[in-house]
Formats: structure tokens, C-alpha cells, sequence
């Protein structure tokens, strides 16, 4: 179906009631866009934080006569007069079949694949994890998780419980578990992740493997050794000392989702109860490693 848009420039403040008349007016859906490329890293779950200057895109079927709309929103008492209204016609794509075709294999370390579900696997004899995320963070093909891929496949997980907090897809457990551990705990907040991951480890063959939880469900006294953790700073400075007790004397853990400039800080707090390696980067992206001391 051919889609047309209107894109106008407003704030933090009238956004969502700019939203909301668009949607009475006829709109399929809205879109906020940052007006001056300042990115917000950390939003808490269910929020959706917003720019001081935010870009609304209005999506309607190209059968709508947006003139009268314009009429409306150029009546309403905050609009600025000056306000440009553009209406762009929007190429028909198929969205889903656009990002699945931009979707490749790719490895990580010396052994290890993700392969989109829907494609061959180009070693079939490597560890591949066959992947989709649903709606769930996690590919691979973001640093961070790349980070936590090459790490996973640089151990050796032969006997080894593995934790990975903030499940996202499941990816990091799924591999790991494909990598030879015996059993993985996946942990996450949001409950499309947990959903995601048992639906990756199905797809895996490695469900019986697995345990999913959010965390008020988490058991008691659940320790690893292993434990990654791909959650970004803020989480992971709060979480630390939880963070600490889920991993057992001599166990080792991987921290990502760090900018670069936040690492020291995080490698200073989990010094308290962890040897620290050096950090590994990816573009803007830290990875911080280390072994739980014994007292
Ligand atoms: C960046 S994604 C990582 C997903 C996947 N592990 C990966 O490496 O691609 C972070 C995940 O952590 C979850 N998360 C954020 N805060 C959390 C918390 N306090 N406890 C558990 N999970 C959390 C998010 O819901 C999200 O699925």
C-alpha cells in the first residue's frame, strides 16, 4: 500500500499531544525523531524519553488529503507560526523482507557463527547459533554484543554454569550453551526478551538447557562461572554487588554495553570483588573481564 508522511518539528513538550491529534486525525502511526542528533542512551524500561527538539513523522495512507490536518494543527495555540509542515511520499517496501535480506551471517572469534534462521550456514560444521530476535535486542552485529560473543568463544565452557543477565534474544546463552556448557540461566527484564530467548533456544535445540527469569522470579542462590552481562553502565554500576554474588570463587565475568569513557569507572566498583583484565573496545565500545577473588 503507498504511504505518505508529515513531518513537522516540535519539542519535548508537545510531542505526544501533537501524537495523539495526528493519531484522531487519521495517522497509522507516529514517529519521533531527534531534531539535533542528541542521542539518549539509558531510557528506563516503558519510557520514551524525548529530545528537546523532536522531529514528528506522521504516517497515512496516501489516500488522506493532509491539507485539512495541516489546517488543524496550524490552529492549535502552540504551534509556532513559522512551523514547516513537509509532506513526503514514502517508497513501498516490504519492510520485514528489507531487513532480513540486510541480515548475513557473521562470526565471532575462531569457531563461532550467528546465521540468521533463515539462512545457510556457510561453515555448517562451526558452532552456529541459528538466530532471530523477534523483538528483542541482540543480532550481534551490535559491539557489544560482539564483544561478549568473541569472549564466550575464547573460554572454554566444558562444565561450566553460565549466567547471562539481560538476556536480550537469548544470543549469549544460546552460544554459549552451543559452545559446550551443560546449563544457562537467562535473565532479563522484559518479558518479550525471555519470550525471544526460549524461542531462540527452541530454534537451537538447546531449550532443556536453559532457564529463563525475570528477575523477581530469579531463584535464591543461583551462582556461575560464568557470568556476562551486556546492560549498559547505569544498570550495571546499580546492580554490582547483586552482580557480584551470582558468580562463584574463581569464576569469571564479562561487563558490556560500557561507552568508553564510562569503563574505568565500572572497573574501579567491580574491583571490590573481582581481579580486573584491561578493557577490550570496539568502536565506542568497552568490555571489561574479570575473575572473582576468593574473599
Ligand atoms: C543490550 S541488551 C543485550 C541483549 C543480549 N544479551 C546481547 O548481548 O545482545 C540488554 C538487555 O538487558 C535487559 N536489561 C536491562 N536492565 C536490566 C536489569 N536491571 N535486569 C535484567 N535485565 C535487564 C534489557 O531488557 C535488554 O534485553
Amino acid at each position: 500500500m503507498p504511504w505518505i508522511q508529515l513531518r513537522l518539528n516540535s519539542n519535548k513538550e508537545h510531542a505526544e499531544p501533537l501524537s495523539d491529534l495526528l493519531m484522531e486525525l487519521g495517522s497509522v502511526s507516529i514517529t519521533f525523531e531527534d531534531g539535533l542528533d542528541t542521542p539518549i542512551f539509558e531510557p528506563k524500561l516503558g519510557e520514551t524519553p524525548l529530545w528537546d527538539s523532536t522531529i514528528v513523522v506522521a504516517l497515512f495512507d496516501a489516500s488522506e488529503d493532509l491539507a485539512p490536518v495541516i489546517e488543524q494543527l496550524k490552529a492549535l495555540p502552540y504551534m509556532p507560526s513559522n512551523t514547516e509542515y513537509k509532506v513526503e511520499q514514502v517508497e513501498d517496501k516490504d519492510w520485514v523482507r528489507e531487513w532480513m535480506d540486510s541480515f548475513h551471517p557473521i562470526k565471532f572469534g575462531n569457531r563461532l557463527w550467528v546465521c540468521p534462521s533463515w539462512r545457510e550456514a556457510p561453515e555448517p560444521d562451526a558452532v552456529n547459533v541459528l538466530l532471530d530476535p523477534g523483538l528483542a535486542f541482540g543480532t550481534g552485529t551490535h559491539p557489544t554484543t560482539a564483544l561478549c560473543m568473541e569472549w564466550l568463544d575464547s573460554l572454554d565452557l566444558a562444565d561450566k554454569q553460565v549466567i547471562d543477565f539481560g538476556c536480550g534474544s537469548g544470543i549469549l546463552a544460546v552460544a554459549a550453551l552451543k559452545l559446550g556448557a551443560p546449563h544457562a540461566v537467562g535473565i532479563d527484564i522484559d518479558y518479550q526478551a525471555i519470550d525471544a530467548s526460549k524461542e531462540n533456544a527452541r530454534r537451537n535445540g538447546v531449550e532443556d538447557k536453559l532457564s529463563l527469569y525475570l528477575p523477581e522470579d530469579q531463584p535464591e542462590g543461583i551462582q556461575a562461572d560464568v557470568l556476562v552481562a551486556n546492560i549498559l553502565a547505569g544498570p550495571l554500576r546499580e546492580l554490582a554487588p547483586l552482580i557480584a554474588t551470582l558468580v562463584k570463587p574463581n569464576g569469571v565475568l564479562a561487563l558490556s554495553g560500557l561507552l568508553n569513557e564510562q569503563a574505568e569507572e565500572l572497573r574501579s566498583i567491580y574491583s571490590q570483588w573481582f581481579e580486573m583484565d584491561a578493557a577490550a573496545h570496539k568502536e565506542d565500545w568497552s568490555r571489561l573481564t574479570g575473575t572473582r577473588k576468593t574473599q
